[in-house]
């Protein structure tokens, strides 16, 4: 049995082998004083890299815990016991540091006022179990030296068999001085077969060898040293993983005097050590992106493939936010509620649109872990993340695939469908039509077996991109199969603007297309139109009909279009006809003007003209201002209209003058699109100029409509038209927007009333009250009342009775050309006369 009573120099070369024996697990163990008298045992365990304040406080709690237990041994322990104490560590911060273990053990109960010994102190951290620190204080030794205060007996046989490590102690000639119970069990050999021994009488001579030569390289180094680490099986058949460390030992003045080794079972550190290997290779070597943050988000660790994919080396990201990756895309409350389910959940797991550092943006599919301590206190943010802008692009394709025409990158049927189901639910709310157009084209089989499916494919991508610059922004064009395509027109006003768009789709077929071979084909198409609600509520049975109305088309000779219901279909067709001579008219100088004289009714004179566009077509006749100036005015060629009319009026004027003929004025009719014009007062002025009519001879009539649009500029252009001495009158009153509120802010001179009005006066009692109403209105506004349309006397007589002034009607006069309107232009000499 290895006994011996330590010095004060002993205790300090004990506490340096047990700090390097501990040194791996970050502790220091300090073996202070011990003084019986007032019961104070300092063992101190402390983290190496703890600050000295906690140190203070590790030793406080430690020997208040110590002390009672002593206490609580003292007074009424008996019978000898075993207690095992825990106690925990923390920093100030509250963090655990260590869990200290430590068992009191109760042996001479019957010597009354000895030291009770404290055996053993464990010390773990983290869950790993330090070396077993056996102090065992012998109490008579204690008792018998106290007085000195020097003297400190310890059975070191006893401390050195609480450990599972080998332990030995040789001599400088390499003689065994003493060795533990595991020493004893690993070489199965006693102690008294081992102590006075050389390791040449222990082993072979190769071992012994080894063994000598690492204990010379511990004297040479004078310190600790690694002198072997190997992998074996212990008595058990485990596999275990030794360590031998050697550390020489000094006499007083530091001379050696020995040995002391130690073989010990490093497995669990080394295979914590390969799992820190793989985890440190796991994560250099993952593929995806690994970013660990510090609690304030800096950043602390990136792996490799974080500066493969953002670009970023490990030196330009340490200690910096991971927002330098941020893209800009994402809003404020992006973050805000990632932040929030992090905090929460501890975890995040989404997409995020970051920028590398090269600028370029690109998706990641992230997970943000939060690594708490055992305080549930944020130590980490993890974050791992993977580059998917592959997968996007994919999943881009694919959806492509699903919902495009991949030759035409046109919608394709489904995503036709679906849009025509959201439009159709729009147009039911807002109560409005829909058109859908059934395209096909004509002999198309031929163009495939004659051509191929190469060029077939090259004229199907051509139109596809014809077709989508024939139709405006909110129409939507999809190809459906082969040669089939169709068109979904929205809140269409009525078949008019159906007609426009089959127009502008037939037109695209003019141009021949031409083909890489500098080929050119010519095409057509066969159309057929279906709209909603009246030919169907839902978008197949519009698709449905929109088909049955194209092959009706195509029976009726195709390059021809039809609607799905017939009369719809003759509707279009003239619609159609009369647009296509409307822009021929203007060229063909088939429009001209006739004039109906406006007379005052006190006297029956003459005062002045209304000019009234007639167009005679070499082919369809004579048609009505009523049926195509509404046209004009839908496909823009009222405005071309309206100046050739105003241009034409005032050189009649300019002629009349000349002639020496007297009139007031002539009046123009001008369409709300002329006067929603921003430069149509100019144009006024220019014309004036041009043809040298004097304004005070020319009157516009405007319609109550004009002013829907924008009003204040409406009121603004009239006022300088007025200003230039032009009269102004409003055409059709009572008809439509009647706002006595605009009226009579509006710069007018007169009012007219409006010829439904005028029809069945004095018989209908509403007419008439509407026509008197009419005319005290006017009055009452100071403006000059004339009436249109009369056609009889008694209207003529009932008017003038209510105190209309001015009329106009076949009673006098039918619009008619200059030359048959003698006998309403007096020379102005016999005017005065
Ligand atoms: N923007 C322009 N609009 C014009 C122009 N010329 C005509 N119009 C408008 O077209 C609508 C139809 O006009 P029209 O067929 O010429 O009919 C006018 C008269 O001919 C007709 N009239 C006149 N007297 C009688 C009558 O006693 N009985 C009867 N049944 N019809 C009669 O009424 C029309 C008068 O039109 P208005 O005074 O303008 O209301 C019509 O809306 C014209 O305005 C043009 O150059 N530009």
């Amino acid at each position: 049995m290895l006994k011996t009573a330590i010095s004060q120099s002993q205790l300090r070369e004990w506490q340096q082998e047990i700090n390097d024996i501990s040194a791996e697990f970050r502790l220091t163990i300090t073996f202070n004083q011990l003084n019986t008298r007032d019961h104070r045992f300092e063992a101190l365990c402390i983290s190496q890299s703890t600050p000295e304040r906690v140190c203070q406080q590790h030793k406080i709690s430690l020997l208040q815990y110590i002390n009672a237990d002593l206490e609580k041994h003292t007074q009424d322990s008996t019978t000898p016991e075993v207690d095992i104490h825990h106690q925990l560590i923390r920093s100030k911060e509250g963090h655990i540091i260590a869990a200290l273990s430590f068992s009191a053990v109760n042996h001479d109960l019957d010597k009354l006022g000895l030291f009770q010994p404290l055996s053993a102190i464990q010390v773990r951290i983290a869950d790993m179990l330090s070396n077993a620190i056996c102090v065992y204080v012998n109490s008579s030794d204690l008792d018998i030296k106290s007085d000195t205060g020097i003297s400190h007996a310890v059975d070191v046989q006893a401390f050195i068999n609480a450990f599972d490590e080998h332990i030995w102690i040789k001599d400088l000639h390499g003689i065994y001085i003493g060795c533990n119970k595991s020493v004893e069990r690993a070489w199965r050999k006693t102690t008294e077969q081992i102590v006075g021994k050389s390791d040449f009488d222990l082993f072979d001579k190769r071992t012994a060898d080894s063994f000598v030569e690492g204990d010379k390289l511990a004297i040479e180094a004078g310190t600790t040293v690694v002198v072997s680490e190997c992998e074996e099986v212990d008595l058990h058949f485990n596999k275990v993983w030794l360590e031998t460390i050697k550390a020489p030992i000094h006499d007083d003045q530091g001379q050696p005097i020995g040995v002391i080794g130690m073989t010990r079972n490093i497995a669990k550190h080394k295979e914590a050590q390969e799992q820190l290997v793989l985890a440190a290779n796991v994560f250099q070597n993952a593929v995806e992106g690994v970013v660990i943050t510090d609690s304030d988000g800096n950043i602390t660790e990136i792996n490799q493939a974080f500066t493969d994919i953002t670009g970023y080396s490990r030196e330009e990201v340490m200690g910096k936010n991971p927002s330098i990756l941020s893209s800009g895309r994402h809003p404020k409350s992006f973050f805000e509620r990632l932040w929030n389910t992090l905090l929460v959940q501890g975890k995040w797991h989404g997409e995020i649109w970051n920028r590398r550092k090269h600028g370029a943006i690109f998706p990641q599919a992230i997970t943000i872990s939060a690594v708490f301590d055992k305080q549930n206190i944020i130590q980490y943010y993890v974050a791992v993340f993977a580059d998917i802008s592959v997968q996007k692009q994919n999943e881009e394709k694919l959806k492509n695939l699903a919902y495009f025409d991949p030759l035409t990158q046109l919608p394709n049927r489904m995503q036709f469908m679906s849009l025509v189901e959201q439009e159709l639910s729009h147009s039911n709310r807002a109560k409005k039509q829909l058109a859908i157009i059934f395209l096909d084209i004509d002999f198309f089989k031929h163009i495939n077996d004659s051509l191929g499916h190469v060029i077939g494919d090259e004229i199907l991508v051509e139109l596809a991109k014809r077709l989508s610059y024939a139709l405006s922004d909110y129409d939507v064009l999809a190809r459906l199969s082969g040669d089939e395509f169709v068109v979904m027109l929205p809140s269409i006003s009525g078949t008019d603007s159906v007609t426009s768009s089959v127009d502008r789709l037939r037109s695209v077929f003019e141009r021949p297309f031409i083909l890489d071979n500098a080929q050119s084909v010519r095409l057509t198409a066969s159309m057929g139109v279906a709209i909603y609600p009246s030919d169907g509520d839902d978008h197949d049975s519009l698709l449905r009909n929109a088909d049955a109305a194209m092959h009706r088309a195509k029976l009726d000779g195709r390059n021809n279009y039809a609607f799905y219901t017939e009369s719809m279909t003759k509707q279009a067709v003239a619609q159609l006809k009369l647009q296509t001579a409307l822009h021929q008219a203007m060229a063909n100088d088939d429009f001209y003007l006739v004039y109906q004289p406006k007379l005052t009714l006190k006297d029956n004179t003459t005062c002045g003209f209304e000019a009234l566009i007639r167009w005679h077509d070499p082919v369809l006749g004579d048609i009505s201002p009523g049926e195509f100036i509404p046209l004009a005015e839908k496909i823009g060629l009222i405005w071309g209209i309206g100046l050739w009319v105003l241009k034409t009026a005032c050189l009649q004027g300019v002629e009349w003058l000349t002639q020496g003929k007297s009139f007031e004025r002539i009046s123009v009719n001008v369409a709300s699109l002329q006067l929603n014009r921003s430069d149509f007062v100019d144009q006024v002025r220019l014309i004036l100029l041009e043809t040298g009519l004097p304004a005070k001879h020319l009157e516009l009539e405007v319609t109550e409509s004009c002013m829907m649009h924008d009003p204040d500029a409406i009121i603004r252009d009239l006022k300088l038209l007025g200003a230039m001495g032009i009269a102004l009158s409003i055409d059709d009153f009572g008809t439509g927007y009647s706002s006595l509120n605009y009226l009579k802010k509006l710069p007018i001179d007169k009012l007219k009333i409006d010829q439904s009005f005028v029809r069945d006066i004095p018989h209908d009692s509403n007419n008439t009250a509407i026509a008197k109403a009419v005319i005290a209105l006017g009055h009452a506004l100071n403006l000059q009342i004339i009436a249109e349309g009369v056609e009889t006397q008694a209207q003529a007589d009932f008017l003038r009775e209510n105190g209309c002034d001015l009329a106009q009607g076949y009673l006098y006069s039918k619009p008619q050309l200059p030359s048959a309107l003698e006998a309403f232009l007096p020379l102005v000499s016999e005017h005065k006369a």
